[in-house]
């Protein structure tokens, strides 16, 4: 059973507050060093033997950096800075492909629906099937391949991937998650594109290449592709017309937009449900016909249009949640929420935990655990995305509003350090009438993981 403990006792300072588990021992954290390569620069692109080296390390923006953008209004009182405030309208909003402008190849009449091309591309990328975007080459998912030998001299790679093998300008890898292509000397087969593919395999593989970076002609399908690879939960990287090239599941850059359209969410069904903080809680389940992550509600208390829900939005961390890990601060924070929700439906007050499938900041458990991998390596949280081609925050805060809305909440009392789930919950319609912080006592394996939210991500930590 799990154990609760009261916000109260995790906030006087007690170590690993909340969970009642204590670590054997405190591990040190290995930082590697290592080198680099001159760049062999030719007729614009760069062409050269790559050696891996730890760069992103050297990436970290400065605390004084992170802050220095744009005033913050109500919330998080007088003279906050938001950081990253030209980034917004990205962070926290699953991105949304814009229609495809690539290309004039159609799709044949009388095809899938939007969503359902969506649907057969990710299960196609979770088998290892190629998919065919309007416009663009076919392109083979590395990670899930199943046949060995399929090979091509091209790969589609995050910019942020292709940076650390120094084929990516500035520019380009300042948006990580965006597409670079790059093409080999000869055909990569499966087990000579992976180690570019997935960072993990660096240690063993530090000579790769050499490469040849190439204009990208189909950018949006591109940029397609690498979102349908973190909904898939799959590595960001892609074999271009492999051969044997395979039946692909075609599809259009703009059918991502419809499907993962908030809209699309509705009530399943709700069932009352006793749990440890409080007795009287109700379950409620969302479901989206598209997505087959099912989000839920829970309400402590009585519904009282008199008094502003306490409401909490947690997205799901399977390892902190359900294991009790010490890496993050999430299961903590998860039963000190509940905590404090019984106590204000004792005090006549209610209270309502959002809990959203959206684990890893939405890149999925086996990524979060690959970046888990990397911060072994001495990467931060953000580094470690970085690295892996993935963006740091991929959540659909928007989906949160969907469910407020669809329980016909309008104006919360938000629970919540971060300040961009304040600004997209209330661009997404919701009022948000106070920011309630939520921090819990640190233990000495989070502490980074706490520094780098407050330092690097902005987050309202002490
Ligand atoms: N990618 C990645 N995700 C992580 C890591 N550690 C925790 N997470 C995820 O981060 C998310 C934390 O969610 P929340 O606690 O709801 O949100 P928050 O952005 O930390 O903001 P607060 O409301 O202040 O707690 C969960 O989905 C975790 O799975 C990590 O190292 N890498
Ligand atoms: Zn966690």
């Amino acid at each position: 059973m799990r154990r609760l403990e009261p916000q109260a006792a995790a906030e006087s300072g007690q170590p690993y507050a909340g969970r009642g588990r204590r670590p054997a021992t405190l591990h040190g954290r290995a930082w590697l060093g290592r080198y680099r390569t001159p760049a062999n620069r030719r007729a614009g692109a760069v062409l050269q033997l790559v050696e891996l080296s730890q760069q992103g390390l050297a990436g970290k923006r400065s605390r004084a950096a992170a802050r220095s953008h744009v005033d913050k209004p109500g919330p998080f009182g007088p003279g906050y800075r938001t950081p990253r405030a030209g980034r917004r309208a990205q962070l926290g909003q699953a991105e949304r492909p814009r229609t495809a402008r690539d290309g004039n190849r159609p799709l044949t009449r009388g095809s899938p629906s939007p969503a359902r091309r969506v649907a057969q591309a990710v299960d196609a990328l979770r088998h290892g099937w190629p998919i065919a975007l309007e416009g663009a080459p076919v392109l083979q998912p590395v990670e899930t391949a199943p046949d060995p030998a399929t090979a091509s001299a091209r790969m589609l790679i995050s910019a942020a991937r292709a940076k650390t093998l120094r084929l990516a300008n500035q520019r380009e890898a300042a948006d990580g998650h965006s597409p670079a292509l790059i093409r080999a000397a000869e055909a990569l087969d499966i087990a000579a594109a992976l180690p570019i593919a997935d960072p993990a395999l660096d240690p063993a593989n530090p000579l790769k290449g050499p490469f040849l970076a190439e204009e990208l002609r189909w950018t949006d399908a591109a940029r397609a592709a690498m979102e349908l690879a973190r909904v898939a939960g799959i590595l960001p990287a892609f074999l271009v017309d492999p051969q044997p090239a395979g039946e692909a599941v075609a599809l259009r850059a703009g059918d991502l937009a419809t499907w993962s359209a908030p809209a699309n969410l509705a009530i399943a069904t709700r069932a009352r449900l006793p749990i440890a903080a409080r007795q009287d809680a109700e379950i409620v389940a969302f479901r989206s016909a598209d997505d087959m992550r099912e989000h839920v509600a829970l309400v402590l208390g009585t519904r009282n249009s008199d008094r502003v829900p306490l409401v909490r939005l947690h997205s799901e961390c399977l390892t902190g949640d359900i294991f009790g890990s010490l890496k993050c601060d999430c299961g903590p924070q998860l039963d000190g929420a509940l905590a404090v929700m019984a106590r204000e439906a004792d005090a006549g007050g209610w209270g309502v935990l959002l809990y959203m499938r959206q684990e890893g900041r939405g890149i999925g458990l086996v990524n979060k655990l690959r970046a888990y991998r990397l911060q072994d390596d001495g990467y931060d949280t953000l580094d470690a995305n970085a690295r892996l081609g993935l963006p740091e925050e991929a959540r659909d805060f928007p989906l949160a509003a969907r469910m407020l809305d669809l329980m016909g909440i309008a104006r919360v009392r938000l629970m919540t350090n971060n300040p961009e789930k304040v600004v997209a919950l209330e661009n997404a319609g919701i009022t948000i009438v106070e920011r309630v912080p939520h921090q819990l006592a640190p233990n000495p394996h989070n502490e980074r993981y706490l520094a780098t939210k407050r330092d690097r991500a902005g987050h309202l930590l002490r």
